[in-house]
């Protein structure tokens, strides 16, 4: 029999028993579960919500099936950040002998730079960023340290989706050093589109707050070890410390992991399309001569510098992309404009809503603004992290809040678009539902030739 696709696999969840036979799984809202015996006792496989509940077994064995391993390698946690904490707590801050040394990336999400700026002024770790996009320069500071504990990536990055070679890196770590942990935060691409634990990575986790659950009602992280050893060492922590997902917040993502699939298809497709509409309709694109990346920046353009990199990789190229308007201003009026109606100005990403933000004042102000400069952190950036609405009401909606924000003007009538910052002039393409080619090549190829992108991984 052919093997099932993942998209089928969440759908249905048949791991429960019920007495009842329900076909969903019901919540155990229950803080302790009664033992039939005192001999009995430790077969029993709960007694107390925060060493375990049923439900979040439920969700764990959801994931098992994402990152095809066994559920006992999977841990559900009250949050994203709560994941990174409990790994580097379990597996990375243990050492008695030495402050570990973590590498980290330049461009992480604000949350992450925040804890891990925290450790080091403890004294609990000593880090160092490098630009994980960078491959050499990556391996050189690598070998200038005397001793790498833990190797944290993401790809791509949030927000300025920048692409790390993680089967090259993760490759040359463990061929360097064993012993070195690494780390892989799969949050901007989730076990749908990524396996990491196909090249060689210890650990993975998400902030399944965003694609996994999906409709922001939660805040729910996972974990997902190479090793049940690695697994049980972070268990001790989660059960020690009481931060396992709650009954009902595992029973949510249950039921967003099972649109999983649809949601993001819609979500990469309004991306797809939107980006290429930025990037050509209005005008957004790499003036020649300015340093760093394309103005639109969109893992699924052919612009971007590491399309191919990420294509070889990934399933898909996730649905957040972002711009520059080329001012500060110009991004601040677009945000706070009162013509937007569809894209709510939020946090966050992965959600069937779309959102809008400006990660300088938001998603990343806990990155000191001095840092942000030096690491070339836009200040005008504006974030899109497309939901499942239909794509012209998102144009359009996008479109009003330009116009309002003094950023274009249309002419003739609506058929052209006029960028009022550099000047660029372009057919309005809005509502015509031409698919641009790139998003035929990328997708339709995947999706007619090989049955679907969304259910088949690279090949690694
Ligand atoms: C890439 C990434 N990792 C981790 C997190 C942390 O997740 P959470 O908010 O669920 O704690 C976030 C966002 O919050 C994120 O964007
Ligand atoms: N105030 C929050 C900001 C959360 S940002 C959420 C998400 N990762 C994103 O990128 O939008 C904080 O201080 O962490």
């Amino acid at each position: 029999m052919s093997q099932q696709s993942l998209q089928t696999k969440l759908v249905s969840v048949v791991q429960h028993v019920d007495q009842h036979g329900s076909s969903v799984p019901p919540i155990y809202q229950s803080t302790t579960f009664k033992i039939g015996s005192l001999e009995d006792d430790a077969s029993q496989p709960y007694d107390y919500t925060r060493s375990g509940n049923p439900t979040r077994t439920v969700v764990q064995h959801q994931i098992g099936k994402l990152y095809d391993v066994d559920a006992a390698q999977v841990l559900a946690v009250s949050s994203g950040m709560t994941a990174l904490d409990v790994i580097l707590r379990a597996l990375v801050l243990t050492n008695k002998s030495r402050v570990p040394t973590i590498i980290a990336g330049d461009d992480l999400y604000g949350g992450t730079q925040r804890l891990l700026t925290h450790l080091e002024s403890r004294n609990h770790a000593r880090v160092l960023h490098v630009d994980t996009a960078n491959y050499e320069t990556f391996v050189e500071v690598f070998k200038q340290q005397e001793h790498v504990d833990c190797v944290l990536l993401e790809s791509p990055t949030n927000p300025l989706l920048k692409v790390a070679d993680l089967p090259r890196l993760t490759h040359f770590i463990k061929s360097a050093n064993e012993a070195c942990l690494v780390a892989i935060d799969n949050t901007m691409m989730s076990g749908m589109l990524c396996n990491p634990l196909k090249f060689q990575c210890d650990v993975v986790y998400e902030s399944a707050t965003k694609y996994l659950n999906g409709h922001h009602d939660i805040m729910a992280g996972i974990v997902v070890t190479q090793t049940l050893k690695m697994a049980q060492e972070i268990y001790f922590v989660i059960n020690s410390t009481g931060s396992g997902l709650s009954p009902f917040d595992s029973w949510l993502l249950v039921r967003g992991l099972k649109t999983l699939g649809v949601r993001l298809y819609q979500q990469q497709h309004n991306a797809m399309v939107l980006a290429h509409w930025l990037e050509n309709s209005c005008g957004f694109v790499g003036k020649k001569g300015v340093k760093g990346s394309p103005r639109t920046r969109f893992v699924g353009l052919k612009s971007h510098p590491q399309f191919e990199l990420h294509k070889s990789f990934n399933a898909g190229p996730g649905a957040v992309l972002s711009f520059e308007t080329g001012s500060y201003e110009h991004s601040r009026r677009l945000v706070s404009s009162r013509k937007i109606k569809i894209w709510a100005v939020t946090v966050s990403f992965g959600c069937v809503n779309s959102l809008i933000s400006m990660p300088c004042k938001m998603s990343h102000a806990a990155i000191d603004p001095a840092l942000r400069q030096e690491r070339d952190f836009p200040e005008d950036l504006v974030r899109l992290c497309c939901g499942i609405e239909n794509i012209s009401d998102l144009q359009n909606d996008l479109l009003e809040a330009m116009i309002d924000a003094d950023i274009i003007e249309l002419r003739d009538e609506g058929k052209t678009i006029y960028n009022k910052l550099n000047g660029h002039i372009a057919t309005n393409t809005i509502g015509q539902g031409k698919l641009p080619n790139i998003y035929e090549e990328f997708f339709s190829q995947d999706l007619v030739e090989r049955g679907s992108i969304l259910t088949s991984r690279a090949k690694l």
